[in-house]
């Protein structure tokens, strides 16, 4: 099971639009619609199912929030780090 991260570690390492609350980092991906919302948010499933790491995800008009954590450790490690590199690979 990956360590928690320290906070300094979580500050250096947040990938680029992505922000820290509490035990989450978290954020909204903004699209022209619903549809293309709907295809990042299916998009990022496979992703996360790929790396066995699956963040919450709430689809809006126009915006996909993407809320993550590592439930097992009881906060943030580098397997979130790594997922949010990833989704903003398949957005940027
Ligand atoms: C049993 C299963 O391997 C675990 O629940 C995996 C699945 N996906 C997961 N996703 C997230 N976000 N955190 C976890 O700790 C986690 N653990």
């Amino acid at each position: 099971m990956a360590d928690l991260l320290s906070d300094d570690e979580i500050s250096d390492r947040l990938p680029e639009q992505w922000t820290r609350e509490g035990d989450e980092i978290i954020r909204v991906f903004e699209f022209d619609g619903y549809l293309d919302a709907s295809g990042f948010l299916s998009a990022a499933a496979g992703l996360a199912e790929d790396a066995w790491h699956h963040p919450e995800m709430t689809i809006r008009w126009g915006e996909v929030e993407v809320r993550l954590t590592t439930h097992d450790a009881g906060g943030i490690t580098e397997n979130d780090i790594d997922l949010a590199e990833r989704l903003n690979g398949i957005h940027d």
